[in-house]
């Protein structure tokens, strides 16, 4: 009997409606996951904030002090560090309550982790987590704390190697560099790797280091690439990297920006993309925790998310949009399948069989 867990909680919809890019995308989630009725077959958990020396397992004291200090500051003006501090400008601007806001994210997805680890479940689920990019001391790129990185921290406690899955269209570099010298966590990232494409790491060539050598794994994809091309090369490497590293737990970053019309992204995947990535993890059948991460189109994310929802659950759905709170946002197809673009695949057969063919050759015979 598959017992999941979902993390559902307004005070969590609240939080990251704090971010811009993403307002309102998780109450869209679980709207149209209980639109489905998929709420009856999963066991859903309120939050539990994360306590400091929790976020403390991968933060430093110095970074997390400072988004203490800044809490109750409105307006980055009021205080006198330079913004620019910690990370905290640009693409993580100052938001109310940020010491409050990364307590709640990094506890969804402990709290998540914690079901696995106790047993009451053998896959977790939290589509409020995946923040990939935040470092050690730095907020990066919209993330502001890796709720990843401190969720792998605690798996640890149970279980002794785990292997990292990075679906997200941009390079997994914050999970991957907390990391980097280990032989306990496998790191495996399929992105858009191109001059000029955010976060710009991410090389085929990039494997880790001391320890941890050729225990990285990235697949550096170009624009355009499809569902069965992508599909290719995800099953292959993950079936070499199970045989070879043979882990007891799988964390999965299922960031949906790598779907095709995401405003952020340039990929032209599907929900049968995602959805054949999430068939093949599950055959495995190892404890798994699944986050979410990117994704800039609202609606898809919500389509897509769900769909793996159901996927997990084995459950089949309905193409068309169920009622929901959200329903006319869905229009006009009301739909649940995602358009394949137009965009043309700039990965050729042979770049597929050369990414596959470097990695498998030369990288996974020295564990
Ligand atoms: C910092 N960037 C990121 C970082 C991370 C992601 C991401 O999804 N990572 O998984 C996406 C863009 S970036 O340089 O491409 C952008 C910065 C600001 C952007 C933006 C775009 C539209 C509206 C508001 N902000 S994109
Ligand atoms: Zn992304």
């Amino acid at each position: 009997m598959k017992k999941v867990t979902f993390i559902c909680d307004r005070s969590l919809d609240n939080q990251l409606n704090k971010l811009e890019q993403i307002a309102d995308r998780s109450s869209l989630v679980n709207h149209l996951v209980h639109g489905y009725g998929l709420n009856s077959k999963l066991i859903v958990l309120k939050n539990v904030i994360a306590k400091d020396d929790e976020v403390l397992s991968f933060h430093s004291t110095d970074y997390i002090n400072h988004l203490k200090d800044l809490n109750d500051v409105k307006d980055i003006d009021e205080h006198e560090d330079n913004e620019e501090e910690y990370g905290l400008g640009y693409d993580c601007p100052l938001i109310y309550g940020i010491f409050d806001y990364v307590s709640a994210v990094v506890g969804s997805s402990l709290t998540a982790a914690r079901s696995l680890i106790d047993g009451s479940a053998n896959i977790a689920i939290n589509w409020y987590g995946g923040w990939h990019h935040a470092q050690r001391d730095e907020a990066r790129g919209f993330c502001y704390a890796n709720d990843i990185v401190c969720a792998i921290n605690l798996l640890r406690q149970k279980f002794q190697r785990v292997l990292y899955i990075d679906l997200d269209i941009h390079h997994g570099d914050g999970v991957e560099n907390a990391f980097e010298y280990s032989q306990n966590v496998l790191t495996f990232s399929l992105h858009k790797y191109e001059v000029g494409f955010y976060p710009g790491s991410g090389a085929i060539t990039d494997v880790g280091r001391g320890n941890g050598k050729f225990y990285s794994v990235n697949v550096p994809l170009k624009d355009g690439i499809r569902d069965e091309a992508y599909t290719k090369i995800f099953n292959r490497l993950l079936e070499v990297l199970m045989q070879a590293f043979h882990p007891d737990t799988l964390v999965v970053q299922c960031g949906c920006d790598s779907l095709a019309g995401d405003p952020l992204g340039t990929f032209n995947l599907t929900l049968k993309g995602y959805g054949n990535c999430v068939k093949t993890i599950l055959s495995w059948q190892k404890p798994t925790l699944f986050l979410g991460g990117g994704g800039y189109n609202i609606t898809n994310a919500a389509r897509c998310w769900t769909y793996l929802t159901s996927l997990i659950l084995g459950c089949n759905i309905a193409t068309d949009i169920p009622d929901n709170h959200f329903f006319e946002r869905y229009g006009p197809g009301f739909d649940l399948d995602i358009a394949e673009g137009n965009r043309p695949d700039c990965n050729s057969e042979d770049d597929i069989d050369n990414c596959i063919s470097i990695i498998t050759g030369t990288q996974l015979i020295c564990f």
